[in-house]
């Protein structure tokens, strides 16, 4: 028995769960939602590399007639670009795997604290406007709430991601439900995601 081995099952090193034990959440008008909590294991370096190594973009963006700060900061892995930790090669492998659907982009954000978040939207640009698509959604770091609700109105949904969780929107969801990251007024750490998604998803 290898010493290096038995370790590594020990200290629970960096390693990715078993995605079959992601839990679905059935939604309104053909669209779904898988949760698997600590799905990224031992994700702590991981998380540091990331906030410390990726080129971290801020941009503004046109609102009405006002110019204003997009309020988390960017980075887009194309197709084929290399990605910026090891790891997030073998989740985007798992996944798409797991899915049967070519993940092949990685968007990253970085919510600096509370104020940092996304409005209410869909990935609607391209594909995802018109046919029933799959957006994966890695979270690291502070915990934070991924809101869903439905186009048509009513009560959203609140799925808190901490630290390692996955959430994955497919079915129509992108089409047929919104998501937001809210602001936080609670005292707020830095939040990593990691959003992969097929061609032609944006
Ligand atoms: O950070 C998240 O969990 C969501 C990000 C998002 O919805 C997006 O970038 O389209
Ligand atoms: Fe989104």
């Amino acid at each position: 028995m290898s010493v290096p081995f038995q370790a590594s099952l020990l200290d629970s090193g960096p390693g990715l769960g078993n995605l079959v034990q992601a839990h679905r959440t059935e939604l309104a008008g053909g669209a779904w939602v898988d949760v698997l909590p600590g799905w990224l294991r031992g994700a702590d370096t991981l998380f540091t590399t990331l906030v410390q190594d990726v080129p971290w973009q801020a941009e503004r963006r046109r609102m009405y007639d006002a110019i204003v700060d997009v309020p988390r900061l960017l980075a887009f892995y194309r197709e084929g670009m290399a990605l910026p930790d090891p790891m997030l090669d073998a989740a985007k492998e798992a996944l798409s795997r797991h899915y049967r659907i070519v993940f092949t982009t990685a968007g990253l954000c970085l919510y600096r604290d509370g104020r940092d978040s996304v409005a209410w939207h869909g990935d609607r640009v391209g594909r995802g406007s018109t046919e029933d698509t799959c957006v994966a959604i890695a979270s690291l770091g502070a915990t934070r709430v991924l809101a869903l609700r439905p186009r048509t109105g009513g009560p959203a949904l609140r799925f808190p991601l901490a630290h390692g969780d996955l959430l994955v929107m497919g079915g129509s969801c992108q089409r047929t439900w919104d998501h937001a990251v809210p602001k936080s007024t609670r005292p707020t750490g830095p939040r990593v995601s990691i959003q992969f998604r097929p061609r032609d998803v944006l």
